[in-house]
């Protein structure tokens, strides 16, 4: 008897810039309900992977929030949010969106944005936001999005204490399955439900994350 590989597994996976190799080639699979957090030194992969896991995944319904949040800089917040569904609708739905906004897409986002702490930016263009302001709007969108597994490097990298858990719970209560790139090793520990250790783009630690502590994780930096 074969037992089918999980849906959300990659196979040898490798990253390469030209010629040189930055990842892999590794192996990586996730069980429905697992919230994977990616920690390790800056430049050690992590994006790579997220990079790599959205090119296998995205074609199952994979939600991406990226680590340069990927705003369009002249929309409003709202026509940022609406374009996690951008691909659910006809082309002339969008276009009328762009100029009058329908009722029920302007309840619904607004209810995000009150979730993230931000509902009176609504209309403002998103280059005039703060830094922490536009990593929520980022969160906003795949919150929006509602795809089958999330992939998010660095959510709350620009956000303090209070907003960064406020951000990771609201993500982790609509998606049931992510990956999360992070560099605060405790609210990985606290939030997520596995950790992967990159280290010099191979897997150096897999492990639950009841299993560990910041201490055992100390050797990757
Ligand atoms: N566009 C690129 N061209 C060439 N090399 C790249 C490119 N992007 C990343 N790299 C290299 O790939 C390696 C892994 O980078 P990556 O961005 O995946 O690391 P990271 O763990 O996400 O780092 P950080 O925590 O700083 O975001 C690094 O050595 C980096 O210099």
């Amino acid at each position: 008897m074969t037992t089918a590989l999980p849906i959300f597994a990659l196979k040898n996976a490798v990253a390469d810039y030209g010629e040189v190799r930055v990842l892999g080639p590794l192996n990586l699979s996730l069980a429905p309900g697992e919230h994977l957090a990616l920690v390790g030194k800056s430049g050690a992969g992590k994006s790579s992977l997220l990079a790599v896991m959205y090119d296998h995944w995205h074609t199952q319904d994979a939600a991406l929030m990226p680590q340069d949040l990927g705003l369009v800089a002249n929309l409003s917040v709202f026509h940022n949010v609406y374009m996690g569904r951008l691909d659910r609708h006809p082309w002339w739905r969008n276009l009328l969106t762009l100029a009058h906004p329908l009722k029920g897409d302007i309840a619904e986002i607004d209810a995000l944005l009150t979730q993230l702490g931000i509902p009176e930016k609504c209309w403002t263009p998103c280059g005039e936001l703060s830094g922490g302001q536009r990593q929520r709007v980022a969160a906003a969108r795949v919150l929006y999005q509602q795809g089958r597994i999330l992939l998010a490097d660095e959510p709350v990298s620009a956000l303090d204490g209070p907003q960064a858990e406020s951000v990771i719970r609201a993500l982790l209560a609509t998606y049931s399955m992510s990956v999360l790139a992070m560099h605060d090793l405790d609210l990985a520990l606290h939030f997520c439900t596995r950790v992967v250790g990159i280290q010099d783009g191979v897997i150096a630690v897999d492990a639950p994350s009841r299993t560990l502590t910041t201490a055992d994780l100390m050797p990757l930096y």
